[in-house]
């Protein structure tokens, strides 16, 4: 398949704040990829080195094949940033045409605005939009120009519940006719419900990098945690780490896992089982510590991107 956009070994820091360290993705024709993560992992910045915002500190971004920095490569994305400012006296149609004229080929206004649900506001002065339609129309803005690839940081922060369908049927019509997209989100069930590939950022890293059903299953995990001295080998634990005198565990199969830590026969005390956070599982299937401690064998999933 094509590869539309490709970050090699990017690192990027701001000062001295690392906020990408060797991340390497590939972007490739038809993709509809989900970046989730933690605030302040690097998606925006991973957007903007795509979008030719940012150049990396070391390690090489492609766009199209060329430069992101090139306006002839950029004219095939789309992006829409996590803020946006739109004029407040301009009227929706009017701002979808200034920005159509910067593209060669465009949508046209009205079939733009109504694959948005924003049909009937074209005349409509942005000041007088509610926040979930200016944020329609900010995302509906990326798609004007016909591009090949779109990058949508947080494209429904802030939406209802049928705004947000609303917004995820028009990027999925884009998809369906053969476009590409990659999307941040904090929110699971977004990714859920538009992406096939997952790729999961933390702490500047790409930690998991797969398919919507194997990141799924990363997730469905369970944190066990007791008080206890040394363990001996328990099957199936996909992470660990020790603090403040506790242990905690992430598996699959909690009841399996108490099974067998009653046989083992080692004292332990004040168990707790609760579901693992989409972050905690992959922090906790990333951390090195878990692997370093001794603690257990550490096995981590086929799905982990390795450093
Ligand atoms: N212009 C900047 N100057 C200094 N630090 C920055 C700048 N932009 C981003 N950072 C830092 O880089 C790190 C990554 O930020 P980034 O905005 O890429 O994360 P993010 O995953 O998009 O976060 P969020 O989900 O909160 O939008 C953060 O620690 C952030 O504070």
């Amino acid at each position: 398949m094509t590869i539309l956009a490709q970050a090699i070994e990017v690192t990027r820091r701001y000062g001295d704040m690392l906020a990408l360290d060797r991340v390497s993705l590939d972007i490739r024709a038809g993709e509809l990829i989900g970046l989730l993560g933690p605030n302040g992992a690097g998606k925006s910045t991973l957007i903007n080195l795509f979008a030719g915002l940012r150049r990396p500190t070391s390690g090489t971004v492609k766009l199209f094949g060329g430069s992101p920095l090139d306006p002839a490569m950029r004219r095939g994305i789309g992006v829409t940033p996590q803020e946006t400012g739109l004029p407040e006296s301009l009227r929706v149609g009017e701002i979808v045409d200034f920005v159509s004229a910067h593209f060669r080929e465009c949508v046209g206004t009205a079939e733009l605005l109504a694959r948005f649900g924003l049909g009937d506001f074209a005349g409509r002065q942005v000041g007088g939009l509610s926040g979930g339609q200016r944020r329609r129309l900010a995302v509906a803005l990326a798609f004007a120009g016909r591009p090949r690839l779109v990058f949508l940081d947080e494209p429904t922060t802030g939406l209802d519940v049928e705004a947000r369908r609303t917004l995820w049927d028009g990027i999925r019509a884009f998809h369906q006719d053969g476009g590409t997209v990659l999307l941040t989100s904090h929110y699971l069930e977004e990714i859920e419900a538009l992406a096939e590939r997952v790729v999961v950022v933390g702490g500047g890293r790409v930690l998991a990098d797969d398919s919507m059903r194997a990141v799924r299953d990363m997730v469905d995990a369970r944190r066990v945690s007791f008080a206890a001295g040394e363990l001996p080998e328990l099957p199936g634990v996909l992470g660990a780490e020790r603090a403040n005198g506790r242990i905690d565990l992430l598996v699959s199969d909690p009841d399996r896992l108490v099974v067998e830590l009653v046989r083992s026969g080692v004292p332990f005390s004040g168990l707790e089982i609760r579901p693992a956070t989409l972050e905690e599982a992959f922090l906790t299937l990333t951390s090195k510590d878990a692997a370093v401690s001794g603690l257990i064998p550490s096995t981590p999933g086929r799905t982990l991107a390795h450093a």
